[in-house]
Parts: C-alpha cells; sequence; structure tokens
C-alpha cells in the first residue's frame, strides 16, 4: 500500500485544495443519498402499510409524528416533492463531481507522463546502456495507465469510504444495535478478502512480466523484420507471439476467475447473515414492522458498499507490481540525472580553441569484470583539424568517442576541454557544441524539411540548400517528387542506406557545430558520393573539429592524425602515409585487407 500512498501524496502536490473540494462533494452527494433513507419513513407511515409512531421506534418516530400535523396529501406532496428536489440535487452535484474526478485524474496522468518524459530525457547515457528500451516503452504506455486509472480506483475507494461512513453514521443513529452487527461483519470480511489481495498481487506481478515480454518482443521482431521476411523466420516468431498471447489470456481469465470467486463467496455469506439476521429479528426479537423496513433499507445500501470497498482493494492488489515499477524507474532516472530543465534552454555551446586531450582515461562497463573497454589512454584532438579513429572491431573506438563526448565517465583520468576539465559543469556546453552521425542514423517518419529543421528551427531554405550540397544530398532531393517536403517513412525507409546518411550529415552540419563527430558515416555512400564528402570534410577542415571512426580507410587519407586502437589502447598513432608505412603494425595489415585500397 505504500506504493499508492506514495502516488497519492504525488497526486496531492499536484492537485492541492481540489482534492478537499472533491471529498466535499463526496460528503455532500453522500448526505443526500442519506437523507433518502430518512425519507422512505414517513413515506411508509403515510401509506398506511406500516405504523412507525410505535414506541420502539423513538428515533424515527418524530419524522413522522412531524408529518401527522398536516393533511395527508399535503404530506405526501411534501415528501415527494422533498424527494424530487433532493434527486435533482445530488444529480447535480454527482455531476459536478464527476467531471472534478476526471479533470483530477486526466490532469494526473498528463503531469505522470510529462515527469516520467523528462526524468528519461534527463537521465544520463550510463542508464539507457542498463535499461531495455522496450522496459520503458511498456512503462510509458501500458503500466502509467494502470497507475493512473489505480490512483483513480484509489479516490473510488475514499469515496466508498465516505460514503459508507456518513451511510453508516445515520444508519447508527436509526438503529445502533443493527449497524454495529453489520459493520463487524463488514470488516471481518474485508480482513478475510486479505488472502484474495496478495493473490491478485501475485497475479498483477505476473501480467506486468508478461506486458513487459509482448513489448519487447514486438518491438525487437519489428525492427528486426528485414531479417524476419528474408531468412523467412516467421514460424518461430508466431510460435513465440502464440504462446505468449495463450498465456496473457490465460492470467487475464485467472484474474477474473479470482475476483468473481470472491465475490461469490461474499454474496452467499451475506445472504445467510441476512437470512440469520431477519430470523433472529423477526423469531427472536419480535421486531417491528418499522425496524424491520430499517434492517432491510440499511443492509440493501451499506452491504454493497463492503462489497466495492472489497473488489477495489482486489483490484488494486493486481495493480501495485505497476505502481512499484513506475517508482523504481523514476528513482534510476533521479540517480543517473544529468541536466536540468532550465539548463536545456540556457545552455551556450562552447567555440573549440585549443582542442580536446584524454589523460590517462580508462573505462569498463562492468565494475564486476577486470577487462577495460578502453585503458590508459593519453591524446591530443587539436581544434579544427580532423582526427580519425581506427581499429578492428571491438577495439574501443566508439567507447572512446562516448567518453570524449561526455556519454560515459572515465573510470581513472580525465577528459580535458581546451585545458578544462570535462564535468558536469561544461558537460553541456561541450554537447551543445558537437554534432553527431552516429553508425545507425535516426530519421523521423516526416519530411524532409522536417527532419532538417530538428536541429536548428530557424534555419532557412537556403541554408538547408547549403547543407545539403556540402553532404552530397542536394541532387537526390531536388529529384523527388515533392522536393524537400517528400515524407521518408518510417526511420526513412523510403530513402536508400546511402541517401540516409547523406541526409544525417547534412542534418549534422546545419547546426554549423564546432566538433563534427561522424561515426562511419561514409560506410553506406558509393564511391562517387564518398569522394564528394571526402572534398567537403577538406573544405571545413580549417572551420570545425571533426572526428571520424572510420572502418573505411580511403575517406580518412587526408585526416591531420590517425589513431589506431587495439583491445582498448592506442597502439599506433600519427599520419596515414606514415601508419601505412609502418609495414608490421595493425594499421597497414588493415589496410591490406581493404580490396581496392592502394597505399
Ligand atoms: N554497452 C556495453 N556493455 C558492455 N560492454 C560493452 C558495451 N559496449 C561495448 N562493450 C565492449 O567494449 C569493448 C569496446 O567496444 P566498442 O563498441 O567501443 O568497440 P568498437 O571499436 O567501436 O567496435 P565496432 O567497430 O565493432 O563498433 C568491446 O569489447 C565491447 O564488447
Amino acid at each position: 500500500m505504500k506504493y499508492v500512498f506514495y502516488f497519492m501524496k504525488r497526486l496531492y502536490s499536484l492537485s492541492g485544495r481540489i482534492l478537499y473540494f472533491n471529498l466535499i462533494g463526496m460528503v455532500l452527494i453522500s448526505l443526500f443519498e442519506g437523507v433518502g433513507i430518512l425519507l422512505l419513513i414517513p413515506l411508509i407511515n403515510l401509506s398506511g402499510i406500516i405504523d412507525v409512531n410505535s414506541k420502539s421506534t423513538p428515533t424515527i418516530s418524530w419524522l413522522s409524528a412531524f408529518f401527522n400535523d398536516f393533511p395527508k396529501t399535503l404530506s405526501l406532496f411534501f415528501i415527494l416533492g422533498a424527494y424530487i428536489l433532493l434527486i435533482i440535487t445530488q444529480s447535480f452535484f454527482q455531476r459536478k463531481q464527476t467531471i472534478l474526478n476526471m479533470k483530477i485524474q486526466q490532469g494526473f496522468i498528463r503531469y505522470l507522463r510529462e515527469d516520467l518524459y523528462k526524468s528519461l530525457l534527463q537521465a544520463n547515457w550510463a542508464f539507457f546502456l542498463k535499461k531495455r528500451k522496450s522496459d520503458i516503452i511498456n512503462l510509458m504506455t501500458n503500466e502509467i495507465m494502470l497507475v493512473s486509472a489505480g490512483t483513480s480506483m484509489f479516490l473510488q475507494f475514499l469515496t466508498s469510504i465516505v460514503f459508507t461512513l456518513i451511510q453508516l453514521g445515520i444508519a447508527f443513529w436509526l438503529s445502533p444495535q443493527l449497524t454495529l452487527f453489520v459493520l463487524l461483519f463488514g470488516i471481518a470480511i474485508i480482513f478475510f478478502s486479505r488472502k484474495f489481495i496478495n493473490k491478485n498481487n501475485k497475479l498483477g506481478k505476473e501480467t506486468f512480466e508478461l506486458s513487459q515480454s509482448y513489448i519487447a518482443g514486438i518491438t525487437d521482431q519489428f525492427n528486426g523484420i528485414k531479417d524476419i521476411k528474408s531468412n523467412m523466420l516467421e514460424k518461430s516468431h508466431l510460435k513465440w507471439f502464440r504462446e505468449l498471447s495463450i498465456n496473457m489470456e490465460e492470467n487475464r481469465i485467472s484474474l477474473v476467475k479470482l475476483n468473481t470467486i470472491s465475490q461469490f463467496v461474499y454474496k452467499i455469506v451475506s445472504a445467510f447473515l441476512i437470512a440469520i439476521f431477519m430470523f433472529l429479528s423477526i423469531k427472536m426479537l419480535q421486531a417491528q414492522p418499522a425496524q424491520l423496513m430499517l434492517i432491510i433499507v440499511i443492509f440493501s445500501r451499506l452491504w454493497p458498499r463492503f462489497s466495492g470497498i472489497q473488489s477495489n482493494l482486489e483490484q488494486l492488489g493486481s495493480i501495485i507490481p505497476s505502481f512499484k515499477a513506475l517508482i523504481e524507474l523514476q528513482n534510476q532516472c533521479y540517480e543517473s540525472k544529468e541536466l536540468n530543465e532550465k539548463e536545456l534552454y540556457l545552455v551556450k555551446p562552447i567555440v573549440l580553441k585549443d582542442g580536446l586531450e584524454c589523460r590517462n582515461v580508462s573505462f569498463r562497463y562492468n565494475l564486476d569484470e577486470p577487462t577495460y573497454a578502453v585503458q590508459d589512454i593519453n591524446l591530443q584532438i587539436p581544434a579544427n583539424r580532423m582526427t580519425a579513429f581506427v581499429g578492428r572491431s571491438g577495439a574501443g573506438k566508439s567507447t572512446l568517442i562516448d567518453l570524449i563526448m561526455g556519454l560515459n565517465h572515465p573510470e581513472k583520468g580525465q577528459v580535458l576541454i581546451d585545458g578544462n576539465i570535462l564535468t558536469s559543469e561544461n558537460l553541456l556546453s561541450l554537447r551543445r557544441s558537437i554534432s553527431y552521425v552516429p553508425q545507425d542514423p535516426f530519421l523521423f517518419n516526416a519530411t524532409i524539411r522536417e527532419n532538417l529543421l530538428i536541429i536548428d528551427q530557424n534555419a532557412n531554405e537556403e541554408q538547408i540548400w547549403e547543407a545539403l550540397e556540402f553532404a552530397a544530398a542536394a541532387d537526390f532531393v531536388r529529384k523527388l517528387p515533392d522536393g524537400l517536403d517528400t515524407l521518408i517513412g518510417d526511420r526513412g525507409i523510403r530513402l536508400s542506406g546511402g541517401e540516409r546518411q547523406r541526409l544525417v550529415l547534412a542534418r549534422a552540419i546545419l547546426r554549423k557545430p564546432s566538433i563534427l563527430v561522424l561515426d562511419e558515416a561514409t560506410s553506406a555512400l558509393d564511391t562517387e558520393n564518398e569522394s564528394k564528402i571526402q572534398e567537403a570534410i577538406e573544405r571545413l577542415k580549417g572551420t570545425m573539429t571533426i572526428i571520424v571512426i572510420a572502418h573505411r580507410l580511403s575517406t580518412i587519407r587526408n585526416a591531420d592524425q590517425v589513431i589506431v586502437l587495439d583491445q582498448g589502447e592506442i597502439i599506433q598513432q600519427g599520419q596515414f602515409n606514415q601508419l601505412a608505412s609502418e609495414k608490421r603494425g595493425v594499421f597497414s595489415s588493415l589496410l591490406r585487407k581493404q580490396i581496392g585500397i592502394s597505399v
């Protein structure tokens, strides 16, 4: 329950006084309902079926006595008029309260979503290295809805408690013994339903895990749909999907079975209870008709409330795992927070003057394992020059670039920007001055123009075309039927690999960064475009610091310095031709392996 209270506290801090208004509304509505019970008494008396004036029911006889002084027809009009007025007022408040409840609930969902999304965006790279993306998507979609439904269920639960308490008060005033009896049994039943709540909680955990596997599975599969289609893997995926669907179906049915069995037991126990009580009242206690009427009214009003509370508790039990998972994710985000929202708007890019430096930098992904991804790295990346990193797969190139960009932080040693140690103070300025083109560039399912403007919303037509020209992308964009306004599909699926890369390169340039990081950005380019880009990089060389991770060694022929990494260490460093001439070095062996490269 502590998880539910956590969200209730947040709901209170968000809604504040409105929550009180809501509660007052609930009290008013239940008061009207309570008065409705009271009105039944003179009505019964007037009908002449039952005499309520007997001495045995002193608490209620005054009400009937009050109407005895009026003519019968007038009283009837009065009572029925009061009844209509009561219903109108109650319905009016009920409507207001429903709208208020919805506003509170929707406001809370929006707040939860925004807060979680913001925390996620503010978390550092290490957080995303540890987290599975699909788990985050699951929490942002399914679980957050469950949590908000759970919170409103808790509000409903509170409403039920308020309703019940007020009706109990009225019932107690009418007949204390009877009410105590109902109350005792109600509490006993809620106490016994603890077992059901725990079982619901267990099934809820299962629901959460299944939903996580489902989202993870379908995300992975549709990301790899080309593999599935081309290797004809449909059969095994279909089998996985069917099995998971069956498990999900069984889980939902088990939940309903559990809930209905508890309701079933509850109803049977209530029926026995009411029967026993009626029997005792009629045979042993010789209850008066008016008392019997009250017994029926109280039972029919109060008993469903207990049932509502019990079923609310059970349902809450099944949602607790979602509450817990959301709190855990939020806490992990807070622990990994690397920036504030304010900083996002205030941060200014730096203009690199001298360059970047790594001093004795070492880094491990897993502190429990002895192997370092990069170790004892000492290097200078001079400003406005081109530095290329090469090495076999797994040599540590991407890891080192991530450290230089401040995505990961060195376990030992330091990264320096113009002689200043990279800390949380200057990290964002550094990032703001970098344009990064990843191996697998990301494009949105939007137009080319929208994809470009993401990086600089104020860029004009001329700047856009300039960037496209630079990246050798202008020609293909011009040929598209809608030019810059062409829709490029999911992740740019309607473009070729090379076109995608050139577009992302154009986007990177549009920002006019101080540091341009290209992670194998030319791997999907044909020779003609590659040489165009090489020329463009040549032109840029004096104006920005260019860092390239290259597999195609021909693209870095004109780099100012080439750094060769192997097993996380720098093993060679120098100019292209100088390294190529070291015949025994890893670099010349890499060169030899690349067919068509002449040294
Ligand atoms: N997220 C990670 N968690 C754990 N280990 C990792 C992670 N990323 C990389 N590594 C390990 O760190 C080492 C360096 O990897 P890195 O990706 O930096 O190499 P790389 O030279 O960029 O390789 P490639 O050219 O294939 O991209 C490898 O041994 C790799 O297995």
